[in-house]
């Protein structure tokens, strides 16, 4: 049994008051934050840094599982460690000649590596790295586009979600876009347990019942399977 977290994706939070959206994510059960980094080249869109993670952890202890969506993931594990990452998970897509190297670097730093695939990304691209002596913690497999929120759920990509949990039973997997009350049935089905969500938990009228909805449905896929 692999535990359930839930962590809202702050990319859809208020960022002129990202401390008390935090606060307020974590009073309606979330258990980890989930920090949005794209550097505008990776993907078409800029969002935040390693400074925006400094100055919230100064306001929270909590599990800051930071998603780089970035070129160079390398030339950040330094600034993000000091800033107070929990959690930096990496693309494959954009580390391919220097991945043992940023998995190293990144546990050295303290930090829990993981790495993430973009829909188009075959899910065997990942196996060396959790295969490794010096293994990822997490794998984040994308089920939008990475860029933007508010996009559709790819249920297709759930084969990828399927074909890691038989292959990895106790692996921390991930799913990011488009996950709500509607879309995590499939989700929890295929053996995810940590989920990422935006717009369906700060859009809702209580979000703590989608927060809750999303953890029941995860916990209820682990007794069936
Ligand atoms: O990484 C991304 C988008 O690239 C996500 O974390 C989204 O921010 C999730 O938002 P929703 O699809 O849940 O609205």
């Amino acid at each position: 049994m692999v535990a359930a977290k839930i962590a809202p994706s702050m990319l859809s939070s208020d960022f002129s008051n990202l401390a008390s959206e935090a606060h307020r994510m974590l009073s309606f059960g979330a258990d980890w934050l989930h920090m949005d980094i794209m550097d505008g080249h990776f993907v078409p869109n800029l969002t935040i840094g390693a400074p925006v993670i400094e100055s919230l952890r100064k306001h929270t202890k909590a599990y800051l599982d930071c998603h780089l969506m970035v070129t160079n993931p390398l030339d950040y594990v330094e600034p993000f460690a000091k800033a107070g990452a929990s959690g930096f998970t990496f693309h494959i897509e954009a580390s391919k000649d220097n991945w043992k190297e940023l998995v190293q670097k990144v546990k050295a730093k303290g930090m829990i590596p993981g790495v993430s695939l973009k829909p188009g990304t075959p899910v065997e691209e990942v196996y060396p790295l959790l295969d490794d002596e010096n293994p990822v913690e997490l794998v984040l497999v994308m089920t939008v586009e990475p860029g933007f929120g508010g996009q559709k759920f790819m249920p297709e990509m759930m084969d990828k979600v399927r074909t890691l949990r038989k292959k990895y039973p106790t692996l921390d997997i991930e799913v990011d876009g488009g996950l709500g009350p509607s879309t995590i049935d499939i989700a929890a089905a295929a053996g995810a347990n940590c989920i990422v969500a935006g717009s369906s938990v700060f859009g809702a009228p209580e979000p703590a019942q989608v927060i809750s909805v999303l953890r029941k449905s995860v916990n209820e896929a682990q007794i069936t399977n």
